[in-house]
């Protein structure tokens, strides 16, 4: 079969090379134009053409060629017949040469086309073993695989059947299995039970640890703290009084040296007029001289005159002897005269010593007062360098006076800000007549100042702060420890100040008191009035303040403007103006809040009146009590340095929190019970922002209730808060007390951020 198909095969190429060749060659007669066959017929007539190679394209013209008949131009013409059959017979030959050559190319191809037939042949024969041995394979794994199919299916029976015993096993265990979950469950939630306690525990215990841990390292850091304080205070203190003494003695010197100066200045102008009386009596004298000296040359030149007449009267005299002997009487007058004359004479010349005597002692106390008149303007000289000399080293003092209060100051601050807490001071009102005091405070160790001890059910109760003020504190000492605090406002940080404590514990007395007598005035007026008067003496260093004053009340979560020009804007409070917003730089804004300009205390003092008069308006309006509502104070200081070009950005928030009773001791009902509730809910977010704030924690529920809403950037930013828990000593408030105790220890460890200076250069925010 296999021959046969090789045979087949071999026959098809051949026919299919045929039809190729002549399709190539019909190809090659197309494209290139061929002299026909019948060329010697159609030129028979004509000369016998030059031999051409006579070509064939395929087997049309073969057939042409054999198709072709001889035809001469009659019967008769042989010689044309004979020279066509000529040309015949030479076609033919090129004919029969051209079938051979396609034999030959035709048989070469045969041979090419039978090897690659054999190589086929060879290939398709080794594919037909391969197959064979694969079928033979396939034949003896498909025995395998029936076999093991086999295996499989009796394993399969098998495990079937130890299935069966396997779910009717799994059902009892099943049943087991559930009772035993039922009583694990149990189990695990007594386990989860014991593991919340003690994780509860743990917790309480690390909190107990942590705040134990930050109690000591701050108890640490305080008393490090305060003995830096102590020491800095101390040297400074000490620098200063050094410097004040110094500045004291100086000023006594140059007191002195001014009266000395004066008087010397008298004296000068004393010699100075003496002198010039003296140089008056001078030229008198030299006047006077001379009117002598020509008084006296008129005397002499009178005595020479009468002399020459003496003589010429003593030679008339003695001619007249001798010549005419006259009269004796007449010579005694002449004589007289004479004598006369020469007695004026002597007498002038007297005259004359005296005058020349008084001259030169005129001359000689007008050298001395001259002399005088030297030493006294070298002295003076001498003094008026001493003086500016003192006065140089007094300017030297004072400026070494203001630098080391500024490094007071810087250090203060720096203390401040590597603390970062919120600070705490403790002040306890005063008990009236017929209360009775839990109150103590530490007189020995290291919480003297700082330690306030509470008695409550025969247990006490010690707590510590930056600062406990007892009873005894004046407005005044308050301030003082606050003061610097208020000033750093001027300097562009944010001060917030706050005070917490339940009713009638004084903390209105302490922020605002009473501004109309002085010792009573609170911290508001108080800081208002130092900031005013630090403003104008930084104005010599070219320093120029603006400042911008708003107040306002939270009352049951609601903002009242105390600073509105109408009682209508006050009542309109409850409207939903007054949106607290904050700025990218920690600046807040309350829409539609008055804000006003002051330049002077006097303005301050009538704006806290006008506030004043808004909450009892308020009051009256609302039927409630000043300690039912937050009120806020807030001083807005832009500074900017004409020399420098500096500018900054101050805040100062004053704050009289709302009374902070619990319910169960106010006992209230109604609209007072809203109140409280509204009370306690943002005192409570206050709380609850502090404490977030101490854990670290990422979301601090600012946004909560108005109050920690506003206070956000003093809180949970970069300003200075402090707070003051005011305490009523009687023994009836001791409980509240305690809480009010616990919360400001808390807040106290708490730790809000470095306070940040707001400052820029003006060309640059203005640029
Ligand atoms: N340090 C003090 N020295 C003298 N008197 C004080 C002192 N502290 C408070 N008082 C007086 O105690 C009374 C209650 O004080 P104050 O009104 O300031 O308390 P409060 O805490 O502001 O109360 P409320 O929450 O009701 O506003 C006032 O008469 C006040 O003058």
């Amino acid at each position: 079969m296999a021959t046969r198909d090789r045979a087949a095969r071999a026959a098809m190429p051949r026919l299919k090379e045929n039809d190729t060749q002549s399709k190539r060659q019909r190809t090659a007669a197309g494209t290139a134009p061929r002299p026909p066959l019948s060329t010697a017929s159609q030129n028979a007539a004509a000369p016998p053409p030059t031999e051409a190679p006579i070509e064939f394209a395929g087997r049309e013209d073969v057939d042409a060629l054999l198709n072709e008949k001889i035809k001469g131009k009659n019967k008769m013409d042989y010689k044309g017949r004979s020279e066509q059959m000529i040309e015949y017979i030479k076609k033919l030959r090129a004919c029969i040469k051209w079938l051979l050559e396609r034999e030959d190319a035709n048989l070469a191809e045969i041979g090419k086309l039978n090897g690659l037939i054999d190589a086929a042949d060879k290939h398709h024969a080794e594919i037909v073993a391969q197959l064979e041995c694969k079928i033979q394979e396939s034949v003896s794994m498909k025995e395998e695989l029936q076999k093991q199919y086999a295996t499989l299916g009796e394993s399969l029976k098998k495990v079937e059947a130890e299935q069966m015993e396997c779910l009717r096993s799994y059902g009892d265990e099943k049943e087991a299995r559930i009772a035993a979950e039922s009583s694990r469950n149990e189990l695990s939630e007594e386990l989860n039970r014991v593991k919340l306690e003690q994780k509860r525990l743990n917790d309480q215990i690390k909190m107990l640890q942590d705040t134990n841990k930050r109690l000591q390292e701050y108890n640490t850091s305080l008393q490090q703290y305060n003995c830096n304080l102590q020491a800095d205070a101390t040297k400074n203190a000490e620098t200063i009084e050094k410097l004040q003494k110094e500045k004291n003695t100086m000023v006594e010197t140059m007191n002195g040296l001014k009266d000395h100066s004066n008087s010397l200045k008298l004296q000068l102008d004393m010699t100075k007029s003496s002198q010039n009386e003296a140089l008056k009596q001078k030229n008198n004298l030299l006047n006077e001289v001379e009117a002598l000296r020509g008084e006296l040359q008129q005397v002499r030149d009178d005595r020479d005159h009468k002399s020459a007449e003496i003589n010429s009267l003593l030679s008339d005299l003695g001619a007249f002897k001798e010549l005419t002997g006259k009269s004796s009487t007449e010579l005694e007058n002449v004589m007289i005269r004479c004598d006369l004359l020469e007695e004026t004479c002597s007498n002038q010349n007297e005259q004359i010593k005296t005058l020349q005597i008084q001259l030169a002692s005129a001359n000689e106390k007008l050298k001395r007062s001259n002399l005088t008149t030297m030493e006294t303007m070298s002295e003076y000289e001498n003094q008026k360098r001493m003086l500016e000399d003192l006065q140089l080293r007094l300017t030297e003092a004072e400026q070494k006076i203001v630098d080391g209060e500024k490094l007071r100051k810087k250090l203060h601050n720096t203390i401040l800000e590597l603390k970062g807490n919120i600070r705490v001071f403790c002040r306890v009102r005063p008990l009236l007549s017929n209360e009775s005091g839990a109150v103590s405070y530490p007189n020995n160790g290291e919480n003297i100042g700082r330690g306030v001890e509470l008695m409550h059910n025969t247990q006490a109760y010690s707590f510590a702060f930056d600062k406990v003020f007892d009873h005894s504190a004046s407005q005044e000492d308050v301030f003082t420890e606050i003061s610097q605090l208020v000033q750093s406002a001027l300097d562009g940080y944010k001060v917030c100040i706050f005070a917490y404590g339940q009713t009638g514990s004084g903390k209105t007395h302490t922020m605002m008191g009473n501004p109309e007598f002085n010792d009573q005035k609170g911290l508001i007026p108080r800081s208002l009035e130092q900031i005013f008067e630090t403003s104008q003496s930084l104005m010599s260093q070219g320093w120029k303040y603006k400042m911008q004053a708003s107040m306002l009340e939270i009352y049951n979560e609601t903002i009242r403007d105390l600073l509105a020009a109408s009682r209508t804007s006050i009542q309109d409070g409850a409207a939903s103006k007054y949106n607290i917003k904050h700025d990218s730089n920690g600046n807040t804004q309350v829409s539609d809040l008055t804000i006003v300009d002051v330049r002077s205390i006097n303005e301050v003092s009538s704006l806290l009146k006008r506030a004043a008069q808004s909450r009892s308006v308020g009051k009256t309006q609302m039927n409630e009590e000043s300690s039912r509502s937050h009120c806020v104070f807030t001083l807005r200081i832009f500074g900017v340095n004409e020399g420098t070009d500096q500018q900054v950005q101050g805040v100062l928030n004053l704050i009289d929190l709302a009374g902070s009773e619990r319910l169960n001791k106010s006992g209230v009902t109604g609209d007072r019970l809203k109140e409280t509730q509204a009370i306690n809910k943002s005192l409570s977010s206050l709380s609850d922002v502090i404490f977030s704030i101490a854990k670290k924690e990422e979301h601090i529920p600012f946004r909560n209730s108005k109050l920690t809403y506003l206070l956000q950037p003093c809180l949970g930013g970069d300003s200075k808060t402090l707070m003051f828990v005011n305490l009523s000593p009687e023994v009836s408030s001791t409980s509240e007390s305690i809480c009010s105790l616990r919360f400001a220890a808390r807040v106290n460890s708490c730790e809000i951020g470095v306070p940040r200076r707001q400052t820029q250069m003006r060309s640059l925010s203005q640029g």
